[in-house]
């Protein structure tokens, strides 16, 4: 569609919002959507210039990396709807999923929470049922709140989202399996379903057969599996999960695991030997490539700058 506008006639496209494009992924019954964690601005780049039709914000990642803290509750609505702005929007035709913790306290708190992830430009965002001070669904010892505080929850968001006639997904997370068993968290998903959320997400699933099972009852609700390595969850490819039936997959520690490992290296080194031994192609014009150096000059050039024609 184009839009004229008074004299300079302007042709612009209506954008798809990043949610109504995650729904147009998920109506294809035939797809899973594979969507890599990324914890910062620099990793969303690298998962963007490798193709990634859809992202996943990983708060567990957020945590680390933003606050240099474990994934124990630390993190606020602020800080979470701060990154989520940021990374949602470096291409917003690539959906974001972004972790909502347990929404950040109660009704009131959780509508905030959905009014402030849409206007961020969040195309999903996953709400579970832990008590506040929670913590990684793949740590022991997890607390949950009852059914009906969890569904309040599930549908305080699924009232602000139709006060704003937002498109923004809802994923209906339940920790349920670790503490009180499989059948009491097929109970909280149901119910969350019926209270409004889209997508069902069964947290640390310890068998395939879990799996499977979770997305037969479930169906036609999408269930979304958290592959989580070395936690509760056998590891499984997108092609093993589809044929389990799950509609959606996330890598929660796809960039940050790898980045541990490829920092400490380096740091090792320079302790050891003074020097980083980085890659001689890894220069600082590679960096800023890697981040939208492109698409920074040319916003500069068509606006009639010359400051970066040196670069
Ligand atoms: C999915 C998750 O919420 C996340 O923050 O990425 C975490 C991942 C993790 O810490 O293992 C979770 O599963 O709780």
């Amino acid at each position: 569609m184009t839009e004229a506008n008074g004299n300079n006639a302007v042709a612009r496209a209506t954008p798809v919002s990043a949610a109504q494009r995650l729904r147009q992924l998920l109506s294809d019954s035939d797809k899973i959507i594979v969507a890599p964690g990324v914890y910062d601005g620099f990793s969303a780049r690298i998962a963007l210039e490798v193709g990634f039709e859809c992202l996943y914000m990983t708060g567990a990642g957020t945590c680390a990396s933003k606050l240099g803290q474990p994934d124990l509750g630390f993190a606020t609505l602020n800080d979470m709807r701060e990154h989520a702005e940021m990374i949602a929007n470096l291409n917003t035709s690539v959906p974001l999923i972004a972790d909502a913790d347990t929404g950040y306290g109660g009704p009131n708190m959780v509508a905030r929470t959905l009014s402030a992830y849409h206007r961020a430009g969040v195309a999903a965002l996953h709400i579970e049922d832990q008590i506040q001070t929670k913590r990684c669904g793949h740590l022991g010892g997890k607390e949950l709140v009852d059914i009906a505080t969890y569904t309040s929850r599930i549908a305080a968001a699924a009232q602000a989202r139709e006060k704003l006639c937002s498109p923004i997904l809802i994923i209906a997370r339940t920790d349920a399996l670790q503490t009180s068993g499989f059948d009491d968290a097929v109970r909280r998903l149901q119910a969350a379903v019926a209270a409004g959320a889209d997508i069902a997400f069964l947290e640390g699933i310890t068998t395939r057969e879990e799996g499977r099972r979770i997305c037969e009852i479930m169906r036609p609700t999408p269930v979304l599996l958290n592959m989580v390595e070395h936690g509760a969850t056998p590891s499984m490819t997108p092609a093993e999960a589809q044929e389990l039936g799950f509609r959606i997959v996330i890598f929660p520690f796809a960039a940050i695991a790898p980045a541990y490992a490829a920092i400490r290296e380096s740091m090792v080194r320079i302790k050891e030997t003074g020097r980083t031994g980085l890659e001689e192609g890894f220069t600082p014009k590679k960096l800023f490539e890697v981040v939208g150096l492109k698409e920074a000059t040319a916003v500069d050039a068509a606006a009639g700058g010359v400051m970066y024609n040196k670069i």
